[in-house]
């Protein structure tokens, strides 16, 4: 960096010094934290996500939204080139430009990293960052410190693509560095066309069928029920009621979290419902459940992440079961497509059971989808989900130019068989998922498709396997850092002494499995505790919580 440039980092970062007291770091998602605190840390990130443009000659996204969190919450993240999660590898650049004290501290530590990493300024063709906001309120002025942080970088461009899901702005990066356009639009289209294709290949006895094309949703009262509702006018085969559009209090007692959580229905659902295919999305749309409202109550079928994931899991081991039989039904040898699934500790037992039995590779990473993300992505087709809606599904660049050849190949050989719509099947599912990250909208199309494809009701579906009962609390605590987990989160290290403490308990249940972890979200500890009957996964759950009162204290 040149002078000129060190003294414009100065001017401006001496704008946003930082709260006193506040140790921020790039959680499970980003940073997260209440909005007022925020500031010089969204300008900062500006800062990273501009040279990361530099770094990688590519366009980088920016968004500011705190998913799930209540609405005083806002949090920052970073969308590498490919679309996916900021590489971890420079987290802890992000945690160290975040608590950095003062503007000299701040340009020492860019100094020492640009060298580090060789980050080259020289020669970049264009700086641009892609910006993206929910609803909060807050947003707008943490829009805003972004932009100063970027532009602060000479040259740097600072694109604002305005109020945008999540899994839009990752969408939109991941295009803009392919080549094609990044509009809202464009991503209104690619998921449509591709919806058109898998509801045109459905298997013609199902094309009469009773699956019901009315779906409720519920948008938890932020930006991705107003996209919806836009979508919505596009989509000529689903009738889909949208509730909590924006007009109630942001993910107050609606939205995916809370209905998977706390397995009720959500705000503006009720007894009339009963019987009607239901979802929920998330504050910024990255996460989907289903489920339906059980007769006379405020309860629920849930029909979480983990289901969403089977569901997939069957369509698409079938999908490419067809097609690499031959027409006399050998094994067609010319490829054979890896298909692994992901999940975390968070995954209900039953779930996994299922997928096992399904004879699929089942492999488990810790929370957060950035750890997912990258064990999918070691599959042909890699398809991963957190139980609570967040996960998508991975096509390798192989067995797309391998599904390319074959269609085409297909085509003229043996023009709608069975294999030549499978291969067209499995093009269609890899560009009306989102490959950039999790997206509930996405997810949502392409579960309605499979439905349809199934001739499946949500009740069918939901009868896939039984869910074990389980429970999930938060705990504040003193400081939730003292937390080590290891083995995927499923093992306390520290502080010593408490897993055994919570091996004791959870022997004391039928098939008990019980495990804390910190947040990286939220200022919590959380635990989850499953068995044989809800009574015993509750009470597992709160002795586990006295537990962590004794070792850790509460705040
Ligand atoms: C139990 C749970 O649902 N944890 C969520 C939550 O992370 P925590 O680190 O648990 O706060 O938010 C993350 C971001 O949305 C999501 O990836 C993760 O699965
Ligand atoms: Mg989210």
């Amino acid at each position: 960096m040149n002078e000129q440039q060190r003294s414009i980092l100065l001017d401006s970062s001496s704008r946003f010094p930082i709260p006193s007291g506040v140790k921020f770091s790039y959680g499970t998602s980003g940073f997260r934290a209440d909005a007022s605190l925020l500031e010089s840390t969204v300008f900062r990130v500006g800062i990273l996500a501009a040279l990361r443009s530099i770094h990688t000659r590519s366009v980088i996204g920016l968004m500011i939204t705190a998913s799930h969190n209540e609405v005083s919450d806002n949090g920052v993240k970073v969308a590498d080139p490919s679309g996916g999660m900021l590489t971890q590898s420079w987290e802890p650049f992000a945690d160290a430009l975040a608590n950095a004290p003062d503007s000299h501290a701040l340009l020492k530590l860019l100094d020492d990293f640009v060298k580090e990493e060789n980050i080259i300024f020289e020669g970049v063709p264009t700086v641009e960052v892609f910006l993206g906001r929910d609803t909060r309120p807050s947003g707008t002025s943490l829009v805003e410190a972004a932009k100063q942080g970027i532009t602060s970088i000479m040259g740097a461009i600072a694109t604002d693509m305005g109020v945008v899901t999540t899994p839009q702005l990752h969408w939109m990066v991941r295009s803009k560095n392919k080549g094609t356009e990044a509009s809202e639009y464009s991503y209104f289209d690619q998921l449509l066309v591709s919806l058109r294709c898998l509801l045109d290949y459905i298997p013609q006895g199902n094309k009469s069928n009773d699956v019901s094309d009315k779906l409720i949703v519920d948008g938890a009262d932020g930006v991705g029920g107003e996209k919806l509702e836009k979508l919505k006018t596009r989509l000529s085969y689903l009738k889909i009621d949208v509730r909590n559009r924006g007009d109630g209090v942001l993910n107050e007692g609606v939205g995916a979290d809370y209905v998977q959580k706390e397995k009720l229905v959500p705000r503006g659902f009720g007894p009339v419902d009963t019987g009607i295919r239901c979802a929920s999305l998330d504050g910024d749309a990255d996460r989907l459940v289903y489920f339906s409202v059980l007769p006379n109550s405020n309860k629920i079928d849930l029909v979480d992440g983990d289901k969403i994931l089977s569901l997939f899991a069957l369509f698409l081991k079938e999908q490419l079961s067809i097609l690499s039989g031959s027409e006399d039904g050998k094994a067609n040898k010319s490829y054979q497509a890896s298909l692994g699934v992901v999940q975390t500790a968070y995954a209900n037992g039953a779930s996994t059971d299922y997928l096992k039995q399904l004879g699929l590779e089942v492999v488990f990473t810790p929370t957060g989808v950035k750890y997912l993300h990258e064990k999918a992505a070691e599959y042909d087709v890699g398809i991963y989900f957190e139980a609570n809606g967040h996960g998508t599904v991975l096509f390798s660049e192989n067995i797309l130019s391998w599904l390319e050849i074959k269609s085409n190949e297909l085509a003229s050989t043996s023009k709608d068989s069975e294999q030549h719509k499978a291969a067209l099947r499995l093009l269609a599912v890899s560009k009306l998922i989102n490959q950039a990250v999790g997206d509930a909208l996405s997810g949502l199309l392409l579960v309605e498709a499979i439905l349809k494809h199934m001739d499946w009701s949500i009740d069918k579906w939901s009868e896939l396997y039984q869910d074990l009962p389980s429970r999930q609390l938060k705990v504040k605590v003193v400081d939730r850092t003292a937390v080590i987990t290891a083995n995927a989160e499923t093992i306390v290290v520290r502080p010593t002494g408490i897993q055994d403490a919570i091996d004791v308990e959870t022997a004391k249940y039928p098939q008990g499995r019980c495990f804390i972890r910190p947040s990286g979200t939220e200022d919590v500890v959380r635990v989850y505790a499953e068995a044989s009957t809800q009574e015993a996964a509750d009470s597992l759950a709160h002795s586990v919580v006295k537990l962590v009162d004794q070792f850790l204290g509460f705040k």
